[in-house]
């Protein structure tokens, strides 16, 4: 089998929630290969199951049915191979920005590497983003972007084979956004790491993507289609606002998202 094609293979996957009212069919039939380097993007109307193919990826969750593997091992539980980043940028408030990084650097080289050398992971991460300057400030005394850029550089630091990113910007301001994707794009053609972010942001998906994955509404949310983005990087976003082929790709998934899976509070106005 060819590992680079499949890097994140995803297969005949179900997912059921148990839940007090009942059980609950989330995902029905995802099938999804991601390959090595690629960046993918997950789309779709909220609560169609984006998070929930997302944790199950990361490990956090296990498949009712089916079968996830990365690189050709199946996925058991969480791993710093497959480091996340959420929304929230779930850093310790106590700890500065440099010592949030250095806790997951200890953790995956800790045994291996002396202190030095931990440290200079840390460092180098956080200099990736950006945000040499803001090493010993705790997260309370930087702005929201910033914090998303630790967030990213503790994901970075721990070289994971893949970066798994829930909806990563879209707590900030759109300025804000724009600079930080603008990063993740440079991020990713400097560690050629492998991305699956989700996102409810059209033009993010596809600035950033290789392919946009889009979901159709829940419950039994399955793929509804895959766009396949055939634009040259780098990629320059105020050069891309005219391109003609970026806003073919851009009407392809606002045509998918708001004509063949229209949400479903207008779905039930129209009836
Ligand atoms: N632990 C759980 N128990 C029961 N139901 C759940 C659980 N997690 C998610 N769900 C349900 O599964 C569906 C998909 O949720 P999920 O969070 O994956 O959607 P999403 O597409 O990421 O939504 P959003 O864009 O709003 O974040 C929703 O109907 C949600 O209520």
């Amino acid at each position: 089998m060819d590992n680079d094609s499949k890097f994140i293979d995803v297969q005949h996957v179900e997912m059921v929630f148990n839940t007090r009212k009942g059980s609950f069919h989330a995902l029905r039939d995802i099938n999804l290969s991601v390959k090595k380097g690629e960046f993918i993007s997950l789309i779709g109307h909220s609560g169609c199951g984006k998070s929930t193919l997302l944790n199950l990826i990361a490990g956090l969750n296990r498949a009712t049915e089916g079968a996830l593997l990365c690189a050709n091992r199946e996925i058991a539980g969480p791993a710093p191979e497959r480091a996340v980043v959420f929304q929230n940028h779930s850093l310790l408030p106590w700890l500065t920005c440099f010592e949030n990084v250095y806790l997951a650097v200890e953790r995956v080289f800790g045994a291996s590497e002396n202190k030095t050398q931990l440290k200079a992971r840390a460092r180098a991460a956080l200099a990736l983003v950006g945000l040499t300057a803001a090493e010993q400030k705790r997260p309370n005394e930087i702005s929201g972007g910033m914090k998303q850029r630790v967030g990213i550089a503790r994901a970075l630091s721990m070289e994971p084979k893949v970066l798994l990113m829930d909806e990563p910007f879209g707590a900030l301001d759109a300025l804000t956004r724009a600079h930080l994707q603008d990063e993740l794009l440079k991020i990713v053609a400097k560690t050629h790491s492998t991305v699956v972010m989700v996102t409810h942001d059209v033009d993010e998906a596809v600035l950033l993507s290789d392919r946009i994955v889009m979901m159709t509404n829940g419950p039994a949310a399955t793929i509804g289609d895959i766009v396949n983005v055939r634009l040259a990087r780098p990629r320059d976003r105020v050069a891309l606002a005219q391109d003609p082929l970026y806003i073919e790709y851009r009407t392809a998934v606002l045509e998918f998202l708001y004509h063949r899976q229209a949400h479903p509070a207008v779905q039930k106005e129209a009836a």
